[in-house]
């Protein structure tokens, strides 16, 4: 007996609509492999209905007083706590998430960040205006952008979401956003949370419109003439087509485009406590993450010792059902990812050693063991490129000036951390390593606060914090005589 796939929807303009050529895609539960719904695969009439629906609010929601969009954000942040079950569960079918971790550290930094970029709507800030030339006074002015074109990645499909819209919609931009076409479930959900919401405070619907769609549908969105800005997370590739695609019409780029973060472990640092952290930050979500701690670089000192730590603890992490409360992370997202993590394995050279994982695991799903690979240079391949999956790469260093070349000799330039007891050390590595972000001793945790973006091919702009907001603002210059 077959179960009928259920049907997600487009939201444009306040209501739920398919495709207007009514071609879809089907949604694949990375747990089973198996299709538990369909998604619009949305073409050009599509993103012109929802373009032209931001459009049209993008007036009343900008001249707003940021009070009133702050009240907003306040309201869709309590009732993503209200409705938050729904969401957990729509996210975890998405991705074959563990719903604990997804109710115990996704929901509850997810709501953090809607209500600090709620307060951030009334902190638009512009340096002191004053004379700066006799007889006039020139001022500042915070504008938001206009619509706002946003491509979200499968990884954390919600929690991107709300780094995308929250601070435009803060700001006083309109939204049209487009989840993968893997994982367009919660995005859907978060449609109906958020039009529920400004229909109640009367506000228009179109202020935030959902299309769902491929790559194709992103490009679409990127070239289309109404956006002013388009913002992505997503692969480098992925990235340059956008700003190939933006700079048509100069159109303003937010880009956040993945990592490779080095892990420098020192000789001094408490080995049990590192590798305790560092494989949690590499292991967590599969390793689908862009700061994921996936490239250690160990003092050749503690090398064996570290390692066998290191093969010991991925021995001891579990993945497997999304109701297992002792798992760490679910599958990889999809096929595809699956294959390309099995790629690089495949493709190790002969002088790497596999020290725990490296195979698939169970027969169902895009499961994939927790993995450990030593023996690395630093040409290799699996150095070098974003693996996305639960693997975490070991080379030996012998030096503070080889483990900074080391380090920052990769071309994404997003996170790393450095784990030492000498603080010294600690700080000239945070000035040496070329990175958005170096934790101390920790890694992977952020806050709303502070900024998440990197340097070379990792992209720029940031999301989340002050300046994540910024990005999300123009701003204008006034100039009045003082003549009358
Ligand atoms: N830990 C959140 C990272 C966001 C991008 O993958």
């Amino acid at each position: 007996m077959t179960t009928a796939l259920r049907r997600l929807r487009n939201y444009i303009d306040g209501e739920f609509r398919d495709a207007a050529d009514g071609r879809t895609t089907e949604v694949v539960n990375p747990a089973t492999g198996e299709a538990y719904a369909t998604a619009p695969l949305s073409a050009a009439a599509d993103v012109d209905a929802a373009m032209a629906a931001a459009e049209a609010a993008f007036p009343a929601w900008r001249d707003l007083i940021p009070a009133e969009r702050q009240k907003v954000l306040l309201k869709i942040a309590d009732r993503f706590e209200e409705r938050a079950e729904e969401l957990i569960a729509a996210e975890s079918e998405n991705c074959g998430k563990p719903i604990a971790l997804v109710r115990s550290e996704e929901i509850p930094p997810m709501v953090d960040q809607i209500r600090f970029f709620a307060g951030a709507a009334r902190m638009l800030e512009g340096r002191s205006a004053g004379e700066y030339m006799d007889g006039f006074t020139s001022i500042i002015r915070r504008e938001p952008v206009g619509v706002c074109a946003q491509v979200a990645p499968w990884n954390y499909p919600m929690m991107m979401a709300v780094w995308k819209f929250a601070p435009a919609l803060a700001a006083g931009n309109t939204v049209v956003i487009k989840p993968s076409d893997t994982t367009p479930a919660s995005t859907v959900l978060i449609a109906d949370i958020i039009g529920s919401v400004l229909d109640e405070l009367g506000h228009s619907r179109g202020v935030f419109n959902v299309i769902c769609g491929d790559r194709e549908t992103g490009r679409l969105m990127v070239e289309h003439k109404v956006p002013a800005m388009a913002s992505i997370t997503g692969s480098v590739r992925a990235g340059m087509q956008v700003a190939e695609s933006a700079s048509k019409d100069l159109k303003r780029v937010h880009l956040e485009l993945g990592g490779k973060a080095p892990v420098v472990v020192f000789e001094d640092t408490d080995i049990a406590k590192a590798v305790e952290d560092i494989s949690v930050a590499g292991y967590f979500n599969a390793g689908q993450d862009c700061t994921a701690a996936t490239r250690v670089l160990v003092q050749d000192s503690i090398h064996d010792e570290f390692v066998a730590a290191l093969a010991k603890a991925a021995a001891e992490t579990k993945t497997g059902a999304v109701d297992d409360e002792d798992v760490l992370y679910g599958p990889l997202n999809n096929a595809n990812q699956l294959k390309q993590v099995k790629g690089f394995i495949e493709r190790l050279p002969a002088h790497a050693k596999i020290e725990a994982g490296g195979e698939q695991v169970g027969e169902k799903g895009y499961f994939f063991a927790p993995t450990v690979v030593s023996g690395l240079k630093q040409e290799d391949e699996i150095v070098q490129q974003e693996v996305f999956g639960p693997v975490i790469t070991v080379q030996s260093f012998s030096d503070e000036k080889q483990a900074v070349e080391w380090a920052n000799g990769v071309e994404y330039a997003l996170a790393s951390s450095v784990w030492t007891k000498d603080h010294a050390r600690a700080m000239r590595m945070s000035k040496s390593l070329d990175f958005g972000c170096v934790w101390i001793n920790t890694h992977i945790p952020l806050v709303a606060e502070m900024p998440h973006g990197g340097f070379k091919k990792s992209g720029y702009g940031k999301d989340l914090s002050a300046y994540g907001f910024d990005d999300y603002t123009r701003i204008k210059h006034v100039m009045t005589s003082l003549d009358g």
